[in-house]
């Protein structure tokens, strides 16, 4: 393995992401420069914290032998994360408060360690790379604490040719033939489709929707309805994004009840996990919620899963659900 080329950068204090878009075949190496005019950036959930690197180009990953690359990770000292019987402690109270008619939709998450003394930071990232095609994969390097891997099928907003494309992902289930949506699933997603339809209706009055339709994604499924709408002005961008983070794809409504409830009841820091990565260029500017992701170490990963409840969820089953949802990542290391 050659390890001095990423070590090289980390050592004299840069960041960087290798990258690929979804339903694009090409991997990116994009690293931290301060001349360059793009930027590459996290925002956490709750939108307080921000890291950002500009780069000047995007490096074609072929043009160098990946497959013999890695890096040093650090070592995470506490690893204790919540069990199942407290987490569906936790789904319980969300339930009652649901039924209550506190909220309509709440979407509660958890941490899982996974031990693992082998991972390969690249490797598990061209694992992702070729899984998942339709999704947004990155293995971003801020610091060695901070080295995030992810798979997410999530846009938060992508503009381009003065159109700017957003989409509403929920509803999960299993991805078997034999698993039909319910009501349950077309209600859960049908309150982040209203949700955006009203935030693009302060921005255009011509939306195009499409959907729902179903995305399979190998150990889920979930429904996706697509929006389009012309946006000329790239100044109003980022007001849009703003306003749009959190949808109740990761949040809940109303927001602020379960923002709060959240905040109270999950006990633990979000911190970049439902927030959202941005890549901003002249001409085009792509926003991803980052799911289906986690922190590597020597030791193993961190990883964020999560699920959105409403009144009529059951927690047993919103448990494998986020256990389902983990393997995006155990799968790869
Ligand atoms: C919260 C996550 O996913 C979100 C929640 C979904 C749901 O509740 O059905 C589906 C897709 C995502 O919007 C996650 O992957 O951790």
């Amino acid at each position: 393995m050659i390890t001095s080329f990423f070590n090289n950068l980390i050592n004299s204090g840069s960041a960087f992401a290798c990258i690929k878009f979804p339903e694009e075949k090409n991997i990116y190496l994009i690293i931290q420069d301060q001349k360059g005019s793009n930027y590459y950036s996290f925002t956490s959930f709750d939108s307080s914290k921000k890291y950002v690197f500009p780069f000047s180009q995007f490096n074609k990953i072929s043009d160098f032998e990946w497959e013999k690359l890695t890096f040093s990770l650090s070592t995470k000292k506490n690893t204790q994360t919540i069990n199942e019987s407290n987490y569906l402690r936790i789904l319980d109270k969300t339930l009652y408060f649901l039924q209550e008619k506190n909220a309509d939709k709440i979407v509660i998450s958890r941490e899982k360690w996974v031990d693992n003394s082998n991972i390969n930071p690249i490797q598990s990232f061209l694992f992702l790379c070729k899984k998942y095609p339709n999704s947004f994969c990155h293995l971003s390097f801020w610091n060695s604490e901070e080295v995030w891997l992810g798979a997410t099928p999530e846009i938060l907003g992508s503009w381009s040719n003065s159109t700017f494309k957003t989409m509403a992902l929920a509803g999960t289930l299993p991805d078997k033939d034999s698993f039909v949506w319910e009501n349950k699933e077309m209600e859960e997603q049908k309150y982040v489709t209203d949700y955006i339809y009203n935030k693009l209706q302060y921005y255009s009055s011509s939306i195009s929707v499409k959907g729902p339709e179903t995305l399979h994604l190998g150990h889920v499924k979930h429904l996706i309805t697509y929006f389009s709408i012309p946006l000329n002005a790239p100044q109003l961008l980022s007001k849009l994004i703003h306003s749009l983070h959190p949808t109740p794809a990761v949040c809940g409504l109303p927001l602020e009840v379960s923002r709060n409830f959240i905040i109270n009841e999950e006990k633990y820091n979000r911190d970049f996990y439902a927030g959202y990565i941005g890549i901003e260029t002249s001409s085009s500017k792509n926003y991803f919620v980052n799911l289906r992701c986690g922190k590597l170490y020597t030791n193993g990963a961190l990883l964020f899963v999560g699920g959105g409840i409403t009144a009529e969820s059951n927690p047993l089953q919103e448990w494998k659900e986020t256990e389902l949802k983990a393997k995006f990542i155990t799968e790869c290391l």
